[in-house]
């Protein structure tokens, strides 16, 4: 089955402006994405998400490279990729004299939806503004903004829909409804791409995730997979008595002592096992009150990757 999105050797240079010089945002990007997946595209501030999502939508050009969207290539199908795709974009660049109905119906208009075929209905329903449908865009709640760009998004019934930040500054209600929406329409086989800084929700949300830095893919894979790669794991171990200085912990382990006597011992899973470390403690004389071990999260993965490199 062809990807849902397929880049390759995607670049992007933004002219040179005033005493700007050139800036290369994209350095050479090759990725598919595949159909049906809910798909986190992760990186730090600067490090050309922005860029990607916005060729994507066809808001920004490309200076060299192939993509491809529902398997139509953007400089070959402008139009049919364009429509396979829609983008629920970060700012709420709303029009305050529409109402939520005439927003979406204006956008269907642009989109060359036929009055037949709108899901207008359908849509209000959906993102919980059906008794809002007549109210002045002005006189929305934040929330309700949002979920009114995530309307408009969907209005031409996309394959693909993109969400920039869609969490980013909203509350824990709207961010629960966000992702209960996102999780329906993938579920009816809409693939979902994603940028977030909230990593723990992309842990969560994601099938795969790429984690992009300075215009190129660091990694790009199962989140599972991602997760699997830091073997890293961590042991706090709350002794009866003995200090850290007391212990001799395994080759390769480190150990740090806590001001309230815990102790935690970092290790590869590859290389260490918990008994090996239950063993030296035993060896050291160090009997223990309590014991908890907890495994690398994306923000490991996330930071292992991107060290020393935020922009
Ligand atoms: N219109 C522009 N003109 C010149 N440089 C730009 C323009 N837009 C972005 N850049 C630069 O390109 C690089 C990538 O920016 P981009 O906005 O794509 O990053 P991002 O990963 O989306 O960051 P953020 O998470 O902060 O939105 C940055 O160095 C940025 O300053």
């Amino acid at each position: 089955m062809t990807p849902a999105i397929e880049i390759s050797g995607l670049k992007k240079t933004y002219a040179a402006s005033g005493k700007e010089p050139p800036k290369q945002a994209l350095k050479g990007i090759d990725l598919d994405i595949p159909r049906g997946s809910i798909f986190g595209l992760l990186g730090p501030n600067g490090a050309g998400k922005s860029t990607l999502i916005n060729i994507l939508a066809g808001l920004v050009n490309k200076t060299e490279g192939t993509v491809k969207i529902w398997g139509f290539d953007q400089d070959v199908n402008p139009r049919q990729s364009r429509a396979s795709i829609g983008v629920m974009p970060q700012e709420l660049n709303l029009d305050p004299f529409f109402s939520p109905r005439g927003a979406l119906e204006v956008q269907a208009g642009l989109y060359g939806v036929p009055k037949s075929q709108r899901r207008t209905d359908e849509i209000l329903e959906l993102i919980g503004l059906t008794d809002k449908a007549n109210a002045y865009a002005r006189s929305l709640s934040g929330g309700m903004r949002r979920r009114l760009l995530l309307g408009k998004a969907l209005v031409h019934s996309p394959q693909i829909l993109v969400l920039d930040e869609p969490t980013a500054g909203v509350d824990i209600e709207l961010r629960n409804m966000l992702w209960r929406n996102v999780r329906r329409l993938n579920d009816d086989g809409m693939t979902i791409i994603l940028t977030t800084h909230y990593l723990e929700e992309a842990q969560e949300m994601c099938d795969e995730i790429a984690i992009v830095n300075h215009g190129e893919i660091r990694a790009c894979d199962t989140t599972a997979n991602l997760l699997g790669r830091l073997d890293k794991k961590t042991m706090v171990i709350q002794p009866k008595e003995a200090t850290a200085a007391e212990i001799t912990p395994p080759e390769g382990v480190e150990m740090e002592g806590h001001p309230d006597g815990r102790i935690s011992f970092t290790y590869r899973t590859s290389h260490t096992s918990a008994d090996d470390i239950l063993d030296a403690l035993r060896r050291s004389g160090v009997s223990i009150r309590d014991v908890k071990t907890t495994e690398a999260d994306l923000e490991d993965v996330f930071l292992d990757l991107t060290r020393d490199e935020a922009v």
